[in-house]
């Protein structure tokens, strides 16, 4: 049978949601392999937002399936995958019934065709839908239930249904731009925006990076020349916003295309930093620093509303592992600072082991809390009462939430300029 239209989208749909959920990749790292015969870029799109689709709500789809079956499909059965973007088609994309089903038959040519048409055709008789609150994989709702509460959970689940705004940080206070202030040098835009088109994107002026993020940079204030190593640094939302905060900034990171990402970025905004491949447990500056901001490499569990395959990748286990490298890194980072100098630790996750863990640690190596005050963070965002920051998706709730973050900042001992 000739393929129809859109059947390659779906082929490549099915073949990212098995290289999130069977093999554990990040759906944008799939993405090239999963769609390489795709030749059009809206082909591309469609991939993309069919598995995040399915990703987004997953829980609820197979509990639809299974409800429909007698007994309950393998979780890794290609008819469970097709009836996943049928179903995600026909109850989140509004695609209409026999179009859904139709365009997914194909995935199952020459297997299971007969159960995916049957259990589809028993769903959409009984006229199902999703709930309005979509369900979080059990294991994640375990965990925040435990660390942050039934509201965080309902905030997380009302906020993975659908794709978050897209916030833009700005290099100096724009002029007239669209979007909502929510902090200075910030505009927030609807999901969606299609942001190569938004003006300015040439100049590079601004560049995107959700409100959570562009908080660890800002703890750092105004450089005044002073120098700043930012470590674990690509693609470099934070370095640009301290090198165009005035700091002389030494930019850091182990993967050689991220690097790469990062040096096209500071070629767009203009913006100056030194860049260094290198290992920071095998690398070492030259002199002690001013400055350090630490965005250590995490579950990323935070970033759920933009990436809905970490809930479903990233385990127990894989949280201990990263929270143990954190660790190090910032053990070996606090050896690196002048007396007084102050060190911003990040972590885009919503584990307190990658995050709140770390306090204790970071006293023991040496380095004393310098608290967050209020009027330091955007309005509506307060520091814990322990002075580190921890943003929630709860956040914010009626101006589209934030991602979730861990932002601790700290002072070597000892007295400035003693070095
Ligand atoms: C959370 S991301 C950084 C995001 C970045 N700060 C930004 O604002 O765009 C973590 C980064 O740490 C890098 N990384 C992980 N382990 C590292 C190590 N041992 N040494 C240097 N970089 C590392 C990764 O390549 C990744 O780019």
């Amino acid at each position: 049978m000739a393929d129809g239209p859109g059947l390659a989208a779906r082929r490549a749909a099915l073949r990212l949601l098995d290289a999130v959920l069977r093999r554990g990749l990040p759906l944008e790292a799939a993405l090239d392999a999963a769609a390489r015969e795709l030749t059009r870029g809206d082909d591309r799109a469609l991939a993309h937002a069919l598995a995040a689709a399915v990703l987004r709500r997953l829980p609820d789809l197979d509990a639809l399936i299974d409800s429909a079956t007698a007994r309950p499909l393998p979780a890794d059965a290609k008819a469970r995958f097709a009836l996943r973007i049928a179903l995600a088609q026909a109850l989140v994309l509004g695609t209409p019934g026999h179009a859904a089903i139709a365009t997914v038959l194909p995935l199952v040519d020459g297997g299971p065709r007969k159960l995916v048409h049957g259990v589809f055709g028993t769903l959409m008789r009984r006229r199902v839908a999703l709930p309005a609150r979509p369900s979080l994989p059990g294991g994640v709702a375990q965990r925040w239930l435990a660390a942050w509460g039934r509201d965080m959970i309902d905030a997380a689940a009302e906020a993975i249904a659908a794709p978050a705004p897209i916030d833009l940080s700005f290099a100096v206070e724009p002029e007239a731009f669209d979007g909502v202030a929510l902090a200075p040098r910030h505009r927030r835009l609807p999901p969606g925006t299609r942001v190569t088109e938004l003006p300015g994107y040439a100049e590079g002026g601004w560049w995107v990076q959700d409100l959570a993020a562009s908080i660890p940079a800002r703890l750092l204030g105004a450089g005044g020349g002073r120098q700043a190593l930012d470590l674990c640094a690509a693609p470099g939302g934070k370095t640009l916003q301290l090198a165009a905060a005035g700091w002389r900034v030494t930019a850091l990171d182990n993967a050689p295309a991220r690097l790469d990402r990062l040096r096209d970025n500071l070629a767009r905004t203009g913006l100056p930093a030194e860049l260094v491949l290198a290992d920071v447990l095998d690398w070492a500056p030259p002199a002690p620093v001013d400055a350090i901001l630490l965005d250590a490499p995490c579950s990323a569990t935070g970033i759920f509303r933009r990436h809905p395959d970490v809930l479903h990748r990233v385990r127990a286990k894989d949280i201990a592992a990263l929270a143990e490298l954190q660790g190090r890194l910032l053990a070996r980072a606090a050896g690196w600072l002048r007396p007084g100098g102050i060190l911003v630790f990040a972590t885009c996750s919503l584990e307190p082991q990658e995050g709140e863990a770390h306090l204790a640690a970071a006293e023991a190596a040496g380095l004393e809390p310098v608290p967050v005050l209020a009027d330091e963070l955007p309005p509506g965002i307060l520091p814990d009462p322990r002075g580190h920051v921890r943003t929630l998706p709860s956040i914010l709730a009626d101006q589209g939430r934030l991602d979730g973050f861990f932002i601790a900042r700290f002072r070597r001992a000892g007295q400035a300029g003693a070095d």
